[in-house]
């Protein structure tokens, strides 16, 4: 894990050590490094150098403020999926002008306040939100700039419940129902068409994927161009896979330098929407060992962060790296690391072997991206705090949740 490396016999997150974050701000924390994040980003801009693009973080990966305000300060755009993701930018200082609202259940008032802000481009995904944009631009005088999602039904090959570009999905237009749509959007005179856009999936540790369905949209770019319609922008969404245990995705510039080679001389701008290829390996959860329980045939490992904090692993049975902050000779038990969440699946790691004592901090890695952005209040948790180190300093960017504030705005009923 780069930025997370062992010196003098214990973790850091660049300069400082896991374990003060963890004695100053208690646990369960969540730990970012600014520096990988910084690098990630410019493992795509850099990529795209020479070329006119837009590399839009995804807001749904990791919406903190302060991650936002790192990547604006870079001059990242933004993906966005509810008005919320859009304020959440506003207020982290990133430009609405290079923001692209993605998402199948746009309202009416967030695409009100998405044309006020002066969002750069809807990704549109259905005819209906075709009309729905076309008279909230109409109410408000303005005109709005699309892109439709296409849907270019191809296997991802990742895990179905984050597999986007399939038919049976219910994401995007249907490639093949898109040219005529397109024609229905151009009689519309209160929409701008400026781009296309697909998104077929997330963590993807291939490029064939990608570049089937970047095949399938150029063919369309050049029906449409053949019908009059002249594209400005083609979006390919997020998707690039990380290594969370031994795959081998392909880097940034491998991916982009396909792209650039399939899109050359065809004066179009590339904007993509990488989420967690930028986060997750950001990011850690430190956690503390409350009990270890050793039970005939099986070990637990009983710690104070929880599936309502980190929800992965429970949800897509998906392997987390978990590692002792400060290591310990020995010879290794096997544990399952769960929480203190009452469910049988409220676990963060099954099986791992671990030489650990009771008040052992342990960091669960490549927790960046879609780890806090998904913690819930379940069992009346407060949800965790976030740190981002910075060098050799760290700050509080977000404290931890306290107990009252969960329940601040219930009422019980009146006499
Ligand atoms: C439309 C869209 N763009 C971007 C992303 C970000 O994906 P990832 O984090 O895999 O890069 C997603 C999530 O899968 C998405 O649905
Ligand atoms: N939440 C998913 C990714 C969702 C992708 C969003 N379209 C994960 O943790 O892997």
């Amino acid at each position: 894990m780069t930025d997370f490396s062992l010196h003098d016999g214990q973790l850091f997150a660049e300069d400082v050590a896991l374990e003060q974050i963890a004695r100053t701000h208690g646990t369960p924390v969540y730990v970012y490094s600014r520096a990988h994040l910084e690098r990630k980003y410019l493992d795509y801009a850099d990529a795209l150098q020479g070329v006119d693009h837009l590399v839009c973080f995804a807001v749904k990966a990791n919406s903190n403020l302060a991650v936002l305000n790192v990547l604006a300060r870079l001059g990242a755009g933004f993906d966005i999926v509810s008005v919320g993701e859009l304020e959440r930018v506003l207020a982290a200082g990133g430009d609405p002008g290079k923001v692209v609202f993605s998402g199948v259940g746009k309202q009416r008032d967030e695409m009100r306040r998405a044309l006020e802000a002066g969002v750069y481009c809807f990704n549109v995904e259905s005819v209906s939100e075709l009309e729905r944009l076309q008279q909230v631009a109409a109410e408000l005088g303005v005109q709005a700039s699309i892109s439709l999602r296409v849907n270019p039904d191809v296997d991802a090959g990742t895990h179905p419940y984050i597999s986007t570009g399939l038919k049976e999905n219910k994401f995007g237009i249907p490639i093949e129902d898109a040219e005529e749509v397109y024609l229905q959007a151009a009689r519309m005179p209160n929409l701008r068409i400026t781009g296309v856009d697909c998104h077929i999936g997330s963590q993807l540790t291939s490029l064939a994927p990608f570049m089937d369905a970047l095949d399938r949209v150029l063919l369309l770019v050049d029906r449409l161009a053949e019908c009059g319609i002249h594209l400005e922008h083609l979006d390919l969404g997020g998707g690039l896979g990380v290594r969370y245990r031994d795959e081998q995705p392909p880097s940034a510039s491998e991916y982009m330098a396909r792209v650039r080679e399939r899109t050359a001389g065809r004066n179009l701008k590339l904007l993509f929407e990488p989420g967690r290829y930028i986060a997750a390996n950001a990011g850690v959860l430190l956690t503390r060992i409350e009990c270890l329980k050793i039970n005939e045939g099986k070990s637990f490992a009983v710690v104070d962060a929880a599936m309502n904090d980190l929800i992965r692993p429970a949800l897509y049975e998906a392997w987390m790296d978990i590692v002792p902050v400060t290591p310990r000779q020995g010879s290794g038990r096997n544990y399952d690391v769960v929480g203190p969440v009452c469910e049988t699946g409220d676990f963060l790691g099954k099986d791992r072997t671990l030489v650990v004592e009771e008040g052992d901090l342990l960091a669960v890695c490549s927790a960046g991206a879609y780890g806090f952005v998904m913690a819930s209040n379940y069992n009346t948790r407060g949800r965790a705090a976030e740190v981002m180190v910075d060098g050799d300093r760290h700050h509080l960017v977000r404290r931890r949740e306290t107990v009252t504030e969960l329940f601040a705005s219930e009422q019980v009923l009146p006499e």
